[in-house]
């Protein structure tokens, strides 16, 4: 049986308990490797090599040289794409293609990005009268790096590779669903990085390696993704020792649908923006808002769609564009919301229950079929609360007042998308949207360069392009009384 170890001052390691838990593969419910669970030991071990790797080689290493280090990692991923995929199918259950085609490339992308753009940012100069402020960026310094089973390499780069380019030490603490593919981003940096900048420690989150590293008072920040009840509880965690803190959080997010909009297009990406990765994206639009006028031929299409285009099946085979769920627990959560529209009243137009006829290997997959309910309420659990799978719930609207205080009624504000071709509106109603994000006549298009991150329970702070500089560095201003 394959192990997962962590890797710690530029090794593999074991756990000194010995402990180990399943990595299972959700779409077989096959165990596929033994992973270290990790906890304090581990914990103090990675944050003791990250800080004595802030003195060594790395902390006095020329900004180009650091930045050609990155440019090595995005190769070495690039080199061993296939591995990669293969690996994060396995763990998470997401078709090959969108491994292939999204999720290994921005694993590389991460790192390519923040290398070249950190090197032509300048800081700031205040020229006073007789005096004059300069300022300086410092590394921040040691910096815990905790995130989701959803898109497991490229949100962990998001945050590893900012936070190497500007020359912190991370230590890695991959959700627990899904370790394959950070083990081996460690193997590659184990030839590229020297000892202790990047440390891996694996485990699960409270009472684990998680809360471990959360409550380390030496690690200097923690950049977490994940759900907003484990913000929460990182957040009280994280106070003790004030670390600085960076939250990417769940999501309920809106798509509105004006009675203008071209509706093919709308509908191509809507497919997406509803059952990409089985709908377990943060940025998912879940609540779909039709004006009237178009409501029926929106539902019609949508329908339509997915019967003639989704195969939900075997993540492995590239005909595939709808994989298993994270896991058989994930999918009977998801099930309870159905449970409660059904109970609602609600009408499901398609889905709402495993697929027939799946090939025996998958016998024990965690699967569902794309599921689009209408007729609920605005405080249904369904409508409320995020559901993290291929569901989205439908409600007709009439005027773009009544549309914006229904997207805006909710204790998220991640991202919003926007179908409209009348420009005005688009301008009015992205300004009025409460996300951190705003797509008008497109979805997840994403410039690294450009801020990332969610309002209210959706976040704390922005990460991407400048942004991530400000999460990872320390700015320090010198005053020169002249
Ligand atoms: N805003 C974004 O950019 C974004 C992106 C992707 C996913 N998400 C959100 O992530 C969620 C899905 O991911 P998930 O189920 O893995 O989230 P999760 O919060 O359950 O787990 C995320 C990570 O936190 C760790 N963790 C759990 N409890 C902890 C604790 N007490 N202390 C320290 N670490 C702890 C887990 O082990 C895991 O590594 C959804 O809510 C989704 O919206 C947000
Ligand atoms: O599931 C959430 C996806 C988040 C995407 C990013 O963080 C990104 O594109 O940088």
């Amino acid at each position: 049986m394959k192990e997962i170890k962590h890797f710690i001052n530029g090794e593999f390691v074991g756990s000194a308990s010995g402990r180990t838990f399943d990595d299972i593969n959700p779409a077989t419910g096959q165990v596929i490797a033994k992973v270290h669970e990790g906890g304090k030991a581990e914990v103090d071990l990675a944050v003791a090599a990250a800080r004595a790797a802030l003195k060594g080689p790395w902390g006095k290493m020329p900004m180009a040289e650091r930045m050609d280090l990155l440019m090595k990692l995005a190769a070495g991923i690039q080199a061993r794409a296939a591995e990669f995929a293969a690996a994060e199918v396995a763990d998470n259950g997401m078709p090959i293609t969108l491994a292939s085609h999204v999720n290994i490339p921005r694993g590389s992308a991460n790192f390519i990005q923040f290398a070249e753009h950190f090197k032509y940012v300048a800081t700031e100069c205040w020229e006073m009268e007789g005096a004059l402020n300069y300022a300086l960026r410092r590394p921040l310094g040691v910096v815990g790096i905790i995130s989701p089973w959803n898109f497991p390499l490229l949100l962990t780069t998001w945050k590893v590779a900012p936070a190497l380019a500007c020359g912190n030490t991370v230590i890695i603490k991959p959700s627990e669903e899904t370790p394959a593919t950070t083990a081996l981003l460690a193997d590659v940096a184990r030839d590229i990085l020297p000892p202790g900048v990047l440390n891996v420690v694996n485990g699960f989150g409270g009472d684990s390696a998680g809360s471990a590293l959360t409550e380390h008072p030496d690690v200097d920040g923690i950049t977490f993704t994940g759900e907003t009840t484990t913000g929460q509880i990182i957040m009280r965690a994280a106070a003790g020792s004030l670390k600085k803190l960076s939250f990417e959080l769940g999501g309920k997010n809106p798509n509105l649908v004006f009675a203008d909009a071209d509706l093919d297009a709308c509908i191509e990406t809507t497919m997406r923006s509803s059952f990409a990765n089985q709908g377990e994206v943060c940025l998912c639009g879940s609540r779909i808002y039709v004006q009237r006028p178009l409501y029926q031929a929106f539902l019609d299409k949508l329908v339509a769609r997915i019967k003639s285009t989704v195969k939900v099946g075997d993540p492995t085979d590239p005909a595939t564009t709808l994989g298993a769920l994270i896991s058989k627990e994930h999918l009977a959560r998801v099930q309870t919301f159905l449970d409660s529209a059904k109970a609602d009243g609600a009408t499901f137009l398609t889905g709402g229950k495993r697929p027939d006829g799946l090939p025996a290997h998958l016998a024990e997959g965690a699967f569902l079929e794309p599921t689009v309910i209408v007729g609920l309420g605005r405080d249904c659990k369904a409508q409320r609360q995020e559901i993290f799978g291929p569901v989205v719930t439908v409600t007709p609207f009439d005027t773009e007042e009544e549309v914006l205080e229904l997207a805006n009624d909710t204790n998220y504000g991640l991202s919003a998308t926007v179908w409209s071709t009348d420009l005005a509106r688009a301008h009015r109603v992205a300004a009025q949207l409460e996300a951190g994000i705003v797509w008008v006549n497109t979805w997840f298009l994403r410039d690294l360069r450009s801020a990332f991150g969610g309002m209210k329970y959706s976040g704390i702070g922005r990460e991407g392009g400048v942004h991530s500089l400000e999460f990872y560095t320390e700015l320090k201003n010198i005053c020169i009384k002249l």
